[in-house]
């Protein structure tokens, strides 16, 4: 190598080395962790890969960064903490620690995760040859079979996209980023202002995945947004391109209604925002294309998996229905013909543990003022270290279940209790309490 090229890039390792002290401060849990590099960073956190140094094990570590300056910040990082902590899934990411720092905008929330080497958006793009065909129903399955766990806890993760989509070299595939997951209860839940708001100024960077409940900001969305999210995540695995490209709200809508044609007039009618309906309306009407077509107009590679297979289309079209309640569900999907068909025959799974559920309940009417109260207690302070917070729990479970104290200061008395209820729930098969 040259030498002035040499010394460019001893320069540009001196500047990310400091870039990654400055980005992670890790105060006294820099005894446990050692940052190594930056790996990624989306809208919300930043992500480097760091090494246990107990043992020796590679992890990824997310840092918010002054989580709780503003309520959707401190509301988005409490749901990611709640809805990882107590899951353990072999196609959602492992969390194995948590802790926080003092930083000069507010708390710095650290999120410490088992490492994985790539995401889906790398492998789609990150390859000139179409994805395996066998890569897509791999991928596909274990998205459905993380996706179940979730649903049937009534957990939506409303931000499914294949950068999300964590991948390791051996094929397996985890979901990652729960910072917008909610717990929908698929009754009456309205939107508040909020988040009215919010669908239709953020997120752009999403849109493409973003279900039509969510895009005509309809009174209620469920899990359904999720199954939306799917189809258009198998569609990119197929066609190499995103499926539904949009770039703004309205752009979005109106790619809905070129590829989709019109949503039923019932849909229409839910749509209270005036502009939006007549954004609609005004489009006029356009016969529904036919999946076969849509797919193979805009595959650069092969795209057999769709062409000329009867289930796999009605597999596809099943997922776009504009219609949420029409959408199909996750168990659905799973014992839809296409799925069985191209993935083994699944175990049943077990249960997402009960408390996560009723952790993220009360997450959403929380005010700024308590988030950042349950946050402080959630998530230990960098200063006590991991071992100090798990001397006696022999569960183990991550360190903020030793230092937390919930809204109502139950998890001290109920922790044990509760695993023991759960098992007879389960085994018992009785339904969940809904005033929980
Ligand atoms: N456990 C992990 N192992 C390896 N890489 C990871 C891990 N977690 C996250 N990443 C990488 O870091 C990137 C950013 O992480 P993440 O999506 O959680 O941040 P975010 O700010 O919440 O993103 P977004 O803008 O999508 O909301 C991911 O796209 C992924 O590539």
């Amino acid at each position: 190598m040259p030498a002035k090229k040499e010394g460019f890039n001893r320069v540009l390792d001196g500047l990310k080395k400091r870039q990654l002290q400055h980005d992670f401060k890790l105060e006294r849990a820099a005894e446990t962790y050692e940052p190594i590099q930056n790996i990624g960073s989306g809208a919300f956190g930043i992500v480097c890969e760091a090494v246990e140094t107990s043992s020796n094990d590679k992890v990824a570590i997310k840092k918010v960064a002054h989580a709780s300056a503003t309520p959707t910040l401190a509301r988005r990082t409490l749901r990611e903490i709640r809805v990882l902590r107590y899951i353990d899934h072999p196609n959602i990411v492992t969390l194995r620690d948590i802790f926080r720092t003092q930083g000069p905008l507010g708390i710095d929330v650290f999120l410490v995760m088992d490492l994985m080497q790539n995401n889906l958006h790398h492998i789609i793009y990150g390859n000139e040859e179409p994805l395996d065909e066998y890569y897509i129903n791999k991928f596909l399955g274990q998205l459905l079979r993380g996706l179940e766990y979730l649903h049937v806890a009534s957990i939506a993760h409303r931000d499914l996209k294949p950068s999300n989509l964590l991948v390791n070299q051996d094929g397996t595939l985890r979901i990652a980023d729960f910072g917008m997951a909610k717990f929908t209860d698929n009754s009456s839940r309205k939107h508040d202002d909020e988040e009215h708001c919010y669908y239709m100024t953020q997120h752009v960077a999403t849109l493409p995945y973003r279900a039509p409940e969510l895009l005509f900001v309809l009174p209620e969305h469920s899990t359904a947004v999720d199954m939306w999210a799917v189809g258009c995540i198998f569609g990119e695995m197929v066609i190499r391109n995103e499926l539904l490209p949009g770039r703004s709200v309205p752009g979005q809508i109106k790619i809905l209604l070129t590829v989709l044609g019109h949503p039923p007039q019932h849909v229409i009618d839910e749509i209270r925002c005036e502009r939006t309906r007549k954004l609609i309306q005004d489009y006029g009407t356009k016969a529904d294309g036919e999946w076969d077509d849509i797919m193979h107009c805009k595959a650069r590679g092969a795209d057999q998996i769709v062409r000329g297979n009867c289930d796999t289309i009605d597999f596809v079209k099943q997922l776009f229905q504009y219609d949420a309640t029409k959408r199909i569900n996750i168990q659905d999907a799973l014992r839809h013909p296409y799925i069985q068909r191209v993935t083994p025959q699944m175990a049943a799974q077990k249960k997402c543990p009960f408390r996560v559920k009723r952790d993220m309940m009360h997450v959403e009417d929380l005010s700024h003022q308590d988030l950042i109260k349950l946050m402080t207690q959630d998530v230990r302070s960098a200063e006590n270290t991991y071992n100090e917070m798990h001397s006696g729990d022999s569960t183990g479970s991550t360190s903020s279940d030793m230092s937390a104290e919930d809204t109502s200061g139950e998890y001290p008395h109920i922790a044990q209790h509760e695993q023991k209820m759960e098992d007879v729930a389960t085994q018992i098969s009785i339904c969940e309490p809904s005033s929980l």
